[in-house]
């Protein structure tokens, strides 16, 4: 029998605080340090929300946007706090996250946080997840963050959100990628139901997708219709390989693990040993 390892399902969608609510608590304030205007401090997410409001009513950006950034490398203290999370996040220049400016709040998954940014140098718009190294090293989660990263950089679907690039700043670790205006979960919520041929065709691309990891023996093991993008033109863009494994022919993974709302009720009941491989 293996480990159970399961989220919490239903993310706190980045547009909640659009609708009217503040964003508050200890994970917000936590924020302070990351972003900094052009040459002043932003003091949290409750102002880049406050300033998103603005801008909407007067259509014109009153100050400039955030920016993603951390400390300079100097003031690093413990290079094991680097070494542990290389060569899958490589260090970068305070230069090059500089040219990251934060639009706005996407999600809050159970690992990471997801941003708008707009990359200036490229002039287009990514979502970057960020998490914390901490929750990383309390949750032992080092191994499948790396694997995450190498996984998505090795896959080449059109049905598969590609990774962008992946970097460490002091306290997070950053994971970049095109960015998706809608998820089959928002969609599905928005319009109650899909049709028969919408799910024959969402159905049909989804297993044109696992077929292509199941070949390159890749399992995702947190199918779900959050981690579900779509693309402009509506195909799929399956994401989050948080949980997925990478694993060697005729073998199989025992850890139980997903988001305990999609799991089965013997699955998610279930408990044991760890991760073992055969
Ligand atoms: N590139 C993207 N464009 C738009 N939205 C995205 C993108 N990547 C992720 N999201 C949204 O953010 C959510 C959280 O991202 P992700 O699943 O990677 O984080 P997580 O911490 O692993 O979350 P969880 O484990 O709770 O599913 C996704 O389910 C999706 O709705």
């Amino acid at each position: 029998m293996g480990a159970v390892s399961c989220r919490q399902g239903q993310h706190t969608r980045g547009s909640a605080p659009q609708k009217g609510g503040n964003i508050q608590g200890p994970w917000a304030r936590g924020w302070k340090s990351l972003w900094c205007g052009m040459g002043t401090i932003r003091s949290g997410l409750e102002e880049l929300w406050e300033l998103q409001r603005h801008q909407c009513l007067h259509q014109e950006p009153l100050q400039p946007a955030p920016v993603l950034v951390e400390k300079p490398l100097s003031e690093w203290p413990v290079p094991q706090f680097i070494n542990l999370f290389l060569p899958e996040f490589p260090m970068r220049p305070v230069r090059g996250q500089q040219e990251l400016k934060i639009l706005g709040l996407v999600a809050k998954g159970s690992f990471g946080t997801v941003l708008k940014v707009l990359d200036c140098a490229q002039k287009a718009v990514f979502a970057v997840k960020v998490v914390p190294k901490v929750k990383v090293l309390q949750r032992d989660t080092l191994r499948q963050c790396k694997e995450e990263v190498s996984i998505q950089r090795q896959i080449n679907h059109p049905f598969v959100h590609s990774l962008g690039d992946s970097w460490q700043g002091r306290r997070h670790l950053f994971i970049m990628c095109s960015y998706c205006s809608m998820d089959l979960y928002s969609l599905w919520s928005a319009v109650g139901g899909f049709p028969e041929t919408s799910i024959r065709l969402f159905a049909a691309e989804l297993v044109l997708v696992l077929c292509y990891l199941h070949d390159m023996g890749i399992i995702h093991r947190d199918v779900k219709m959050e981690n579900i993008l779509l693309d402009e033109r509506g195909h799929l863009r399956l994401t989050d390989f948080g949980l997925s494994r990478r694993l060697s022919p005729g073998s199989r993974a025992y850890t139980i693990c997903g988001t305990l709302q999609y799991m089965g009720e013997g699955e998610a009941g279930a408990g044991g040993e760890g991760d073992a491989e055969k």
